[in-house]
C-alpha cells in the first residue's frame, strides 16, 4: 500500500468543526417508548448509540456520540406485549374491526406526519449507520412509495375481496381477515425500510404491532414515535428498545405473539422461534442470510459485469442481503475481468457519507474489521492474494474494498456471508462447479449470471430457478421493485414479503358463505354494499 494512499484514507475523519453545519447533528437523549398509545417516561438504564463516523480530537479518533435510548427491561415488555394483546382482544378490538378505509386514513395521515420528518430522518441514517446520502435519501422516499403503494394495494385486495365467488351452489365471499399480534424485527442495514415492509403490511391488515427497534438505526426512528401516536388508536403499534435476549425471549415464551416478522440473521430468527411454546401456531414471515453467487462466463461482457458487480458488491459497503458475495469468473476471462474489477474499485471514492460521489463509508458494527480481516487473513494463508493495492486497509470503522483472488471452497470467504466490503472471487472451468455452490449452500436467495450467449443464458437459468429465488440476468441482484415477490429458499426466507405478497403474508382468509339461492344472493348484495366505501368497486359478480 502506497504511503500517500494511506495518509489520503488518514483524512477521511474529520474534526468537529469541519462538518459543514448543515450536516452537524444535535445529540438525541430518547427517555420514551410508545406503549398503549402513550409516550412512557423511561427513567432507568439506557444505552448510548455511537456513530460510525469519527471525529477527530486531540486523543485521536472517537466515534461521535449521537445519543441513548432506554434500555428497557423485561417487566415493562411484557406491559407492551400485554398493550398489543388488548388492543388487538381477540380481532375485535377498535384497529382489527374498523373498515379499510378507516385503517387508510390513518395510514395516509402516519404518511403526512412522516413526510415532515424527512431531512431530520435522512441525516440520522448517515450518521447512525454511514449510509451515503444518496442512499440515505432514497430509503426515505422508497419508504414513503412502499407505503403509498400498499395503501393501493390494500384498495384492489379489498375491491377483489367484497366480491362474491359461486361454485357448486354455494357463494362465497372471501375476505382477508387479521391474524392478530405480530412482532416485527429488523436489522441494521436499512433500520427504516426494511421493519417498514414487515411493519407496514401487517399494520394495515388490522394486526397489532410490537416493534424492536434495531440497535444501530434505531435514532431513524426517533421523529416517528409522535407520527405513530397520533395516526393509529391506542396499542395499535408499541415499541420495544433493549437487548434482544432479555426482553424479546419473555415475549415469546409467552406463547401470545402470533406472527414473527423477523428481517436478520436465521442463527436469531430460528432461536426466535423456538421460543415459542406453541411453534406450530406461530406464523413466521422472515427474511434472512444469503450469500449471492456471480457467475461471469467467458461470454459476458466483462465491463457490464464489472460494473454491475461494483454496484451489487459494494453497495453500501457490501452490507445488505442481496449484495453479491461470491464471484465465479470463467478462467479464459480471469485476468481480463480481475483487471477491470481492480481498477473500478481503486477508483471508488471513499469518505464521510455526505460528502460529494462518495461510495466507500465507515462500517456501523464495531466488530467488523476485525472479522473482515480475519476472513483475509484466512484467504492469504490458504494461496489467495489481496489483488488491489489499499484492499482491506482499516482505519478505526472504515475498511478500503478487497478484492481477493483465487478464492477457493477452502477458504471462510467461500462459505461466510462478510457481509462487508470484501469480493472474493473464484475462478472455474465447468459451469458445474458454481451450481455445485449453489446445491450444497444452505441459503437460496439470489443469483446474478453474466453472459451475452443466449443459449448459455438459458441452459443456466433452469437450474438456478430452482435453487435460488431470482435469477438476475446481466445486472446486480436486488430486493426492487418493491411490487414484485421478495424471498428465498433454504435458510434465506420463509413467507414472501413484496407490496402485494405481504398483505397475503400478514392475513388470513376467511369466507362468508351462503347456499346459492336468490334470496341468499339479495340478502349477501345488501351486505356487500353497505361494505361498500367510496374507492371500493360496486360491481359484483352476481
Ligand atoms: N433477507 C433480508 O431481507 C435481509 C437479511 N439480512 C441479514 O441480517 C444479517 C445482518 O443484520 P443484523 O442486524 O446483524 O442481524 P441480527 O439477526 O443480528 O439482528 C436482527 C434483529 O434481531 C435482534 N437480535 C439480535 N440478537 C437477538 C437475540 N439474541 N434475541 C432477540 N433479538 C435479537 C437485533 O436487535 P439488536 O440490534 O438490538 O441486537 C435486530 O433487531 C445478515 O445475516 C443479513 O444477511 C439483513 C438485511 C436484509
Ligand atoms: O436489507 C437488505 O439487504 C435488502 O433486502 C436489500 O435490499 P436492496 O436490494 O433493495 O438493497
Amino acid at each position: 500500500m502506497s504511503s500517500a494512499n494511506t495518509e489520503s484514507f488518514k483524512e477521511i475523519f474529520k474534526s468537529e468543526n469541519d462538518i459543514p453545519d448543515e450536516y452537524k447533528i444535535q445529540e438525541i437523549h430518547q427517555r420514551v417508548y410508545l406503549l398503549n398509545g402513550e409516550l412512557v417516561d423511561w427513567k432507568g438504564d439506557v444505552t448510548e448509540i455511537y456513530s460510525p463516523v469519527c471525529i477527530r480530537t486531540e486523543n485521536g479518533l472517537e466515534r461521535k456520540l449521537l445519543g441513548s435510548i432506554p434500555n428497557i427491561g423485561p417487566k415493562e415488555a411484557m406491559e407492551v406485549l400485554e398493550a398489543s394483546v388488548k388492543a388487538y382482544n381477540n380481532g375485535l378490538g377498535e384497529w382489527p374491526t374498523m373498515s379499510v378505509e378507516g385503517r387508510i386514513k390513518c395510514m395516509q395521515k402516519f404518511v403526512y406526519l412522516m413526510i415532515k420528518e424527512r431531512d431530520l430522518i435522512i441525516k440520522l441514517l448517515m450518521w447512525e449507520i454511514g449510509k451515503t446520502l444518496p442512499d440515505s435519501t432514497k430509503e426515505f422516499d422508497r419508504t414513503v412509495d412502499y407505503i403509498n403503494q400498499t395503501i393501493d394495494a390494500l384498495k384492489d385486495l379489498d375491491r377483489e375481496s367484497s366480491r362474491f365467488q359461486q361454485a357448486e351452489g354455494t357463494i362465497a365471499q372471501i375476505r382477508r381477515a387479521p391474524l392478530g399480534v405480530v412482532l416485527s424485527m429488523g436489522p441494521f442495514n436499512y433500520p427504516l425500510n426494511e421493519i417498514f415492509t414487515t411493519l407496514i403490511p401487517a399494520l394495515i391488515m388490522g394486526n397489532t404491532i410490537i416493534f424492536k427497534l434495531p440497535k444501530h438505526g434505531v435514532l431513524a426512528h426517533y421523529p416517528l414515535l409522535n407520527a405513530f401516536k397520533e395516526a393509529f388508536p391506542k396499542g395499535t403499534v408499541n415499541t420495544l428498545y433493549g437487548k434482544g435476549s432479555e426482553i424479546i425471549t419473555p415475549i415469546m415464551e409467552s406463547g401470545k405473539v402470533n406472527v414473527l416478522a423477523f428481517i436478520g440473521s436465521s442463527k436469531v430468527a430460528n432461536g426466535l422461534k423456538k421460543l415459542h411454546p406453541k411453534v406450530n401456531r406461530l406464523r413466521a414471515i422472515l427474511s434472512l442470510d444469503a450469500k449471492n453467487a456471480a457467475i461471469v462466463t467467458k461470454n459476458a461482457n466483462l465491463d457490464i459485469a464489472v460494473s454491475e458487480i461494483i454496484l451489487g458488491a459494494l453497495s453500501f459497503n457490501g452490507q445488505r442481503c442481496t449484495a453479491l458475495k461470491l464471484i465465479f469468473v470463467q478462467k479464459d476471462v480471469a485476468e481480463e475481468f480481475t483487471a477491470k474489477l481492480n481498477k473500478a474499485v481503486s477508483e471508488l471514492k471513499s469518505g464521510l457519507p455526505w460528502e460529494k460521489d462518495v461510495k466507500i463509508t465507515p462500517l456501523p458494527e464495531a466488530n467488523k474489521p476485525s472479522y473482515l480481516k480475519e476472513c483475509i487473513e484466512d484467504a492469504l494463508s490458504k494461496g489467495g492474494k489481496v489483488l488491489n493495492e489499499n484492499g482491506g486497509y482499516n482505519e478505526e470503522s472504515f475498511v478500503f474494498p478487497a478484492v481477493v483472488y483465487p478464492v477457493n471452497s477452502d477458504m471462510k470467504l467461500y462459505h461466510e456471508e462478510q457481509f462487508g466490503p470484501i469480493i472474493p472471487v473464484v475462478p472455474f472451468d465447468s459451469i458445474e462447479e458454481p451450481i455445485d455452490y449453489q446445491v450444497n449452500a444452505s441459503h437460496g436467495m439470489q443469483v446474478s449470471i453474466f453472459s451475452e450467449d443466449a443459449l448459455e443464458v438459458s441452459k443456466l437459468i433452469d437450474p438456478f430457478v430452482n435453487l435460488v429465488s431470482r435469477v438476475n440476468i446481466n445486472c446486480q441482484a436486488q430486493r426492487g421493485p418493491d411490487v414484485f415477490p421478495f424471498t428465498g429458499r433454504k435458510d434465506s426466507a420463509e413467507g414472501t414479503l413484496s407490496v402485494f405478497d405481504a398483505l397475503r403474508s400478514f392475513s388470513i382468509r376467511s369466507l362468508v358463505a351462503a347456499k346459492s339461492t336468490e334470496s341468499n344472493k339479495n340478502l349477501l348484495n345488501t351486505i356487500v354494499r353497505d361494505h361498500d366505501s367510496n374507492f371500493l368497486s360496486t360491481d359484483y359478480l352476481f
